[in-house]
């Protein structure tokens, strides 16, 4: 493990201070690119804190690459709570990020408040939420309450079966106009940071320029937000078919799971991923 280490790398654990949202904001006002990993149990979450991945993300795309649905919508408050619990059993010092489930904050305010108590009960420092137009009172409620919110617009993979499947969201006027307001609102709402998953660079470069403290993560949106996520299952290329385009081949790179990880971490700090050609729409 130490062997991999470059001159100048503070990412041993005994080298790096946890990351706190304070952290975050002062990399974010720096310029510093924010990479983030999904993590579902302790192995992989000890092992991405300790490759330097700045913000693990227990993802309900855990449904998909661990418990093996066809989509997010079938995972549990419950089943969350468990893998959170693990991954946080696992991390030292990156921010642990929780997914609020399909239908655990849908029903009003109280009701987000009462499923967030169970993530951050389970080790959780944010949690995620899906969506907007609906979403802003949500997330004011939760983070005047003291939770932490990471909001996600464009592909909500939650909304698969209303969107019509897995298609790149904002490519006509209609739809960037919807996601800019949306972005507007969520921001105002108290959002700190916010996924934008599968829509155009321009647009997603555009939402982070109009939202400047807002801590934009990008999963095939292109270069120009303040951070990456990717599926730690794609990363790896252990997920089952057709990987999709945003995915770079980290692990021939890297040669090992270890080597992957600071690769990509290395890539997004450098901004040499991802590349507008190859991983962006
Ligand atoms: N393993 C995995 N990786 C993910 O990134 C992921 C999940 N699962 N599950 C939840 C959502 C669903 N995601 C997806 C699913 C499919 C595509 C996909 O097929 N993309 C096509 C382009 C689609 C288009 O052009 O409209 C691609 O080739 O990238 C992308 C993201 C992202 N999330
Ligand atoms: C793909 C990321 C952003 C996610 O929401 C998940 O892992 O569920």
């Amino acid at each position: 493990m130490s062997s991999q280490n470059s001159p100048g790398d503070n990412s041993t654990p005994s080298a790096r201070k946890s990351i706190t949202l304070h952290r975050l904001r002062e990399m974010h006002a720096a310029g510093e690119k924010i990479a983030m990993l999904t993590a579902y149990d302790a192995s992989f979450a000890r092992l991405a804190d300790e490759a330097g991945v700045d913000c693990l993300l227990v993802g309900d795309s855990l449904g998909m690459v661990v418990q093996g649905h066809a989509s997010t919508t079938p995972v549990t408050l419950e089943e969350m709570a468990y893998h959170t619990r693990a991954a946080a059993r696992g991390n030292r010092t990156a921010f642990l990020i929780a997914d609020l489930p399909f239908g655990t904050y849908h029903e009003d305010p109280a009701h987000a408040m009462r499923s967030s108590a169970v993530l951050m009960g389970a080790g959780a420092q944010m949690v995620k939420l899906e969506g907007g137009g609906w979403t802003p009172e949500t997330v004011r409620f939760l983070v005047d309450r003291g939770v932490p919110v990471c909001a996600h617009l464009g592909l909500t993979p939650q909304s698969v079966h209303a969107l019509g499947g897995y298609r790149i969201q904002g490519r006509d006027e209609a739809g960037a106009a919807t996601l800019r307001r949306h972005a507007r609102e969520l921001a105002d709402a108290g959002a700190s940071m916010m996924v934008f998953e599968l829509m155009p660079s321009d647009l997603a470069r555009g939402l982070q320029a109009d939202n400047p403290g807002l801590m934009t993560i990008g999963i095939g949106a292109g270069g120009g937000t303040a951070g990456q996520v990717l599926v730690l299952h794609d990363m790896l290329r252990v997920t089952r078919g057709k990987l999709p385009r945003f995915v770079r081949d980290f692990v021939a790179e890297g040669n090992t799971i270890e080597g992957a990880i600071r690769t990509y971490v290395a890539a997004v700090k450098d901004g040499s991923f991802p590349d507008e050609s190859l991983h962006a729409y």
